[in-house]
């Protein structure tokens, strides 16, 4: 039985509690940059579920209290990459004690320049922070920082909380949480969607699980770097919903590709082609947005391949685990370990495209 009310507050915020199984509908409505989604009175329909993915989800569509004098606590930031940093810059702009550390130093000194503190290494990072924001490249790294030597666990205590934001899979997540937990301090998951421009604007989505009292705490931390925030229970069903939104992403990117070479091979122009795509009901800021570049063969990285890559090995892993046949996702999977293997991997994901272009060399 689902329920789902909807109110609309007088300052236009949408407050939306939803509980309901994980259902395609809702995955598609965590990733608005793809398709546009519609919340309507009516509750969208879902299929029958595993008891696995029934969860509890509440969605703010916010431009909830963003006000940094409101803000005690002191928060730290680990790992400043494509999508650690402006996430961070934005909480030192909103006027939070932000402390950062990352593994190549250097990537701190804007922030430091811009008022944040330093520390060097994640434990002091976390010893000397309420609240700790992890954004690391993949689940090695987010292990390594937050478990490792001089690790942000060894630093945690009660009454601190640990926010992992990278995109990992569950039983890795699972294995922080159980290592932060044993410290006494709390942990949620918090994977995003959205890339480099939405975290410079602020406009991330967060996809949240875990200590739902962190949760609380951490939530206006997150709405000065995102338009909104989903809970979705226990730890695990945060990475499990990105891995999902991911391997979509990447199974739309592949085919878009092959759309642009075929047109280009019997003789259309692809720009127009992405033209006729955004004026129809296939089109998505996604295509809009990296279409034109992928004509010119220009892969300007906001999302870089092997990251796209590893998610797709994380999400064909989740379907493993629950014997959900993945045909598509397998076979864009090929696509982008051939771009990796072309020397791709720090390209935008988008450069894909060139595996193919590689494949049809091979042939003629
Ligand atoms: N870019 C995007 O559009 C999005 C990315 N994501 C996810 O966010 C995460 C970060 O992505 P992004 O910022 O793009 O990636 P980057 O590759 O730009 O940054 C990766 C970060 O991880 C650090 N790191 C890597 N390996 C280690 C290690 N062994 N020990 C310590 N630190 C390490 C890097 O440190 P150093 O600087 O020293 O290399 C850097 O701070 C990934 O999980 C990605 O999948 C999620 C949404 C969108
Ligand atoms: O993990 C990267 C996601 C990129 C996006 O959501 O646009």
């Amino acid at each position: 039985m689902k329920i789902l009310m909807m109110r609309a507050t007088c300052n236009t915020n949408l407050y939306l509690s939803y509980a309901a199984p994980l259902s395609p509908q809702r995955v598609m409505s965590m990733c608005p940059s793809f398709y546009p989604v519609q919340f309507g009175a009516k509750p969208l329909s879902c299929s029958p579920i595993k008891p696995q993915f029934c969860v509890q989800v509440q969605a703010f569509s916010s431009q909830q209290s963003k006000e940094a004098d409101e803000l005690p606590a002191s928060v730290g930031f680990l790992g400043l990459g494509i999508m650690g940093s402006p996430m961070a810059q934005n909480l030192i702009k909103a006027g939070c004690d932000v402390t950062v550390w990352n593994r190549t130093k250097s990537k701190c000194d804007p922030l430091i320049s811009l008022g944040a503190k330093y520390k060097p290494s994640p434990e002091e990072v976390a010893a000397s922070c309420d609240i700790t924001f992890a954004m690391l490249a993949d689940p090695e790294s987010a292990v390594d920082v937050a478990c490792g030597k001089q690790g942000a666990a060894s630093g945690m205590s009660p009454g601190k909380g640990y926010v992992d934001v990278s995109t990992v899979d569950g039983p890795t997540s699972s294995l922080i949480s159980a290592r932060i937990q044993s410290t006494g301090a709390l942990f949620l998951e918090a994977p995003v969607s959205g890339s480099k421009k939405p975290a410079e604007d602020g406009k991330l989505i967060f996809l949240t699980a875990g200590d739902k009292s962190l949760y609380e705490t951490a939530a206006p931390y997150l709405d000065l770097m995102g338009k909104s925030r989903f809970y979705l229970g226990e730890v695990g069903n945060g990475a499990a919903m990105k891995l999902v939104v991911n391997m979509i992403m990447g199974s739309m990117m592949a085919s878009f590709s092959e759309g642009l070479l075929l047109s280009e091979k019997v003789g259309l122009d692809p720009s127009i082609l992405v033209e006729v795509i955004s004026q129809g009901a296939i089109s998505a800021p996604m295509y809009a947005m990296k279409g034109p570049s992928m004509v010119k063969s220009l892969y300007p990285t906001a999302f870089p391949l092997k990251h796209q890559q590893k998610d797709l090995r994380l999400a064909l892993g989740l379907a493993e685990s629950v014997s959900q046949p993945t045909p598509v996702a397998a076979a864009a999977n090929e696509l982008y370990k051939v771009a990796k293997s072309k020397g791709l991997s720090d390209d935008d994901f988008s450069a894909v495209i060139e595996a193919l272009k590689a494949k049809l060399q091979q042939k003629s």
